[in-house]
């Protein structure tokens, strides 16, 4: 799909070593929710999701996370609504994960660490015709953000867990089909904050909105231990490195104002 572009990605470095700075970056992500300074807007619609599991492709290990990869020619997986003013196309999704369940996520609610955190990630097809443009502008972006804690299993989550020994190494690529990312979502879709901020891996472009759901999913200790046996290495390398701690460091707030759907 157009969201994936291997040879970009394929000759980063690990973002972990953080770039030095971004060009005028005063709308870098992650960051932390700080609740009471999040302002209600009323204004703010409902989210709507139109996932169709049959643009479901595959899942590939890019080195820095796994993707779940939608076909995104057309208008058929898309979000609208909330704080978003254009129709919105499904590219992907993907995780970010620690060592162990004590932290992984990327953003944080008043500091509160979760044990990871998945990324639904939408382009804006009422102005641009493919990801590579949109992710070039502001607010090109959408991307969908949910918790992930540990406790009981996720049953929908399982089909995606049994497929992740097969991309086990960096640049595996394994078919994957049928998969309805609306499972991963949680009950409650009304209540969320929303922020302009940016990519949290290079090249950071600062063109998303973001939209960070309240509710956290929950998932088994088991079903998260086997995102951790993914490796950031090629079976060709000799050192095997653990995928975990893929996630980046909170970035300054510089006056941005956090708007929550809810008070
Ligand atoms: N973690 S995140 O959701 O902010 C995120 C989402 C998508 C991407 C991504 O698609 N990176 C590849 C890329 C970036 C810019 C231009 C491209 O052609 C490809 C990176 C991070
Ligand atoms: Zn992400």
């Amino acid at each position: 799909s157009a969201c994936s572009s291997r040879s970009l990605l394929s000759q980063m470095h690990p973002m972990w070593q953080e770039p030095l700075a971004v060009p005028g970056g005063d709308r870098q992500s992650p960051i932390d929710i700080a609740v009471p300074k999040s302002v209600f807007d009323p204004q703010l619609k409902p989210l709507v999701t139109r996932y169709d599991p049959r643009t479901c492709q595959q899942i590939w290990n890019n080195g820095y996370s796994f993707l779940v990869e939608y076909d995104d020619t057309t208008d058929k997986s898309t979000l609208y609504g909330g704080p978003l003013e254009d129709q919105f196309r499904l590219c992907q999704f993907h995780f970010h994960w620690g060592e162990n369940n004590g932290w992984g996520s990327e953003h944080t609610v008043d500091r509160l660490l979760y044990s990871a955190e998945l990324h639904l990630v939408h382009w804006n097809s009422d102005k641009y015709t493919l990801f590579e443009e949109a992710v070039m502008e502001n607010n090109g972006l959408a991307v969908i953000a949910v918790f992930l804690k540990v406790g009981k299993r996720h049953e929908g989550l399982q089909k995606l867990v049994d497929a992740l020994p097969a991309v086990r190494h960096k640049d595996s690529v394994v078919e994957f089909t049928k998969f309805d990312p609306a499972c991963l979502l949680p009950e409650n879709m009304d209540d969320y904050w929303t922020y302009s901020g940016s990519l949290t891996t290079p090249p950071l472009t600062e063109a998303v909105t973001w939209i960070i759901m309240k509710q956290p999913i929950e998932v088994s200790h088991d079903q998260l231990a086997v995102f951790r046996s993914l490796l950031f290495t090629s079976a060709e390398e000799d050192v095997q490195k653990s995928m975990v701690n893929n996630f980046r460091v909170q970035q300054p707030l510089r006056g941005r104002t956090v708007r929550s759907s809810f008070s």
